[in-house]
């Protein structure tokens, strides 16, 4: 698939919890890389009239900045993106269930508080903020994915307070930058890092994140997917 189109989504969830959800808005969709991986979310569009309130709804979110500075001496990344280690040893991105009855951006700016101790004065998701959403049937869960942009040296400020949040240490292990580069050999970096463990579908939410912000490109992302493991 190489047409980019355009998606057009509103609505109002309600979910079983009592979740509200109001959507308005608008964003290009893209062609989505092709994975191997085996999950089963599918791409949603809320303009189809399925009924999710009987679902669960998760909301998480990517926080990036993009640049352009050396890091070593042969890697130029375009961009600083975060994730974490959860305590279950998969990486993840911050977010979570929202509350009964909790507004559903609100509940995302509540956790990524909880688990990055982010300074909500400062930085706060949106619904312009919103990438795409997931349903799978067989878990009866839908999952919505935001991506916050913010400048490296904010981003640096965010990383140095991640220790003093409140689910540190319990929920979240730590939080790690995504090497968004391959290294000569190949495979280490960008291929290397997406043979971890990923909760839930937070490795596609990466990928497509990555592609449709411009961070990689559909080539560097299949390469990355192909490459072959190496010895460390
Ligand atoms: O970063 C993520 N991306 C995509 N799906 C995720 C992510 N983190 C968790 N999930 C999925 O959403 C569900 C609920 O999210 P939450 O963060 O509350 O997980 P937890 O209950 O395992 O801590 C999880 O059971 C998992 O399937």
């Amino acid at each position: 698939m190489n047409t980019t189109f355009k998606l057009l989504i509103s609505g109002r969830i309600l979910t079983k919890s009592g979740l509200v959800h109001n959507f308005k808005y608008s964003s290009t969709a893209w062609p989505f890389v092709k994975d191997t991986y085996i999950n089963d979310f599918k791409v949603i569009d809320y303009s189809k009239k399925y009924d999710y309130s009987k679902s669960t709804h998760a909301f998480h979110c990517m926080v990036y900045a993009r640049m352009n500075e050396q890091t070593f001496t042969i890697q130029r990344p375009r961009g600083c993106v975060l994730m974490q280690m959860r305590f279950d040893g998969y990486l993840g991105f911050p977010g979570g269930l929202v509350d009964p009855g909790e507004d559903a951006i609100h509940g995302l700016n509540r956790e990524l508080e909880e688990e990055m101790n982010l300074d909500l004065t400062k930085h706060k998701v949106t619904e312009k903020d919103f990438i795409f959403s997931q349903h799978s049937s067989s878990r009866n869960l839908t999952l919505h994915f935001y991506a916050l942009e913010t400048t490296l040296p904010e981003l640096e400020k965010i990383e140095a307070r991640v220790q003093l949040a409140k689910d540190y240490g319990s929920e979240v292990l730590g939080i790690v930058r995504v090497p968004l580069y391959t290294m000569r050999d190949g495979f280490r970096g960008f291929p290397a890092f997406l043979t971890h463990a990923f909760i839930g579908s937070a490795r596609e939410q990466l990928l497509h994140t990555l592609q449709h912000l411009k961070l990689l490109t559909p080539e560097e992302i299949s390469d990355a997917l192909a490459a072959k493991p190496h010895k460390g």
